[in-house]
């Protein structure tokens, strides 16, 4: 069994990966005997999962932090520095490529940081774009000016704001939706559209187009990654 680790801006997610299944598990409830190796996709802080790798260490655990490469097996980073590319955004398409093969797709994966990435049939990733991501965008309005305010209990709605709070979290909402929906448009593709990440479902719920939620996108993404490492 594996120990699969996700440590982004804000969270950590932990899950265990025997065979093809992927678990999500509490960090203290990490079954350490069973796991035989632990994978990492860091975008986050290392403090974050200090913790675990000294646990690993402690337990001579061997240890991978995953990097993103300019190419993947017959997948292909658009980035000329592709070592600028986050891993956890490598990791998505990582995943879309093994999920929906010979598929375009374009990856909405909203946390911390939003993030559209756009992987066509032929296995290139075409590029993408960071937003800030919907409490980031909230936050630098309300700290930034004298009176604008929010709270947290207001909806994030695709509606137009009538009241300060629904004005800055509706804003903030269609403003994500809007990214995908230019990509969309000036498209002539008709992609597969993933949804990831602690704001991925409110994404889904509120697209008006097909499309799919899966929060355990980036951990796949590291069971695809570690797979080439074998043969490497
Ligand atoms: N149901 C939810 N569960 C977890 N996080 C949620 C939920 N709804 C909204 N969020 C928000 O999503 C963010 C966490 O999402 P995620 O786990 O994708 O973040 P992250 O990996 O730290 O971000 P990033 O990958 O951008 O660094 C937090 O800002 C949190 O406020
Ligand atoms: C954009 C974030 C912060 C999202 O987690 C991460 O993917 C990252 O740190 N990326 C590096 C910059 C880039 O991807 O171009
Ligand atoms: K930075």
């Amino acid at each position: 069994m594996k120990l699969l680790v996700d440590v982004g801006n804000t969270a950590l997610k932990t899950a265990t990966l025997a065979g093809d299944v992927i678990t999500l598990v509490n960090e203290a409830d990490i079954p350490w005997s069973e796991i035989e190796e632990v994978l990492i996709a860091q975008v986050g802080k290392g403090e974050l999962v200090a913790p675990l790798i000294a646990r690993a260490q402690q337990l001579a655990i061997p240890y991978y932090q995953a990097k993103t490469s300019a190419t993947l097996g017959g997948l292909t980073c658009a980035y000329p520095q592709f070592e600028n590319l986050g891993i956890d955004r490598w990791l998505t398409v990582v995943a879309c490529y093994h999920l929906y093969p010979q598929q375009s797709c374009v990856i909405l994966d909203c946390g911390t940081a939003s993030k559209i990435d756009v992987l066509n049939k032929a296995g290139q990733h075409l590029g993408g774009w960071i937003l800030p991501g919907l409490d980031m965008m909230i936050s630098s309005l309300v700290s930034n000016t004298q009176k604008v305010f929010s709270d947290d209990t207001s909806l994030f709605l695709p509606e137009l704001g009538t009241n300060t709070p629904n004005a800055v979290k509706n804003g903030a909402l269609v403003a994500t939706l809007g990214a995908l929906e230019y990509y969309l448009s000036q498209s002539d593709d008709t992609p597969v559209i993933v949804c990831a990440g602690g704001y991925g479902e409110l994404m889904q719920q509120h697209l008006a187009r097909p499309s799919t939620y899966n929060d355990i996108l980036v951990l796949q993404g590291l069971m695809y990654w570690r797979k080439y490492q074998q043969f490497a």
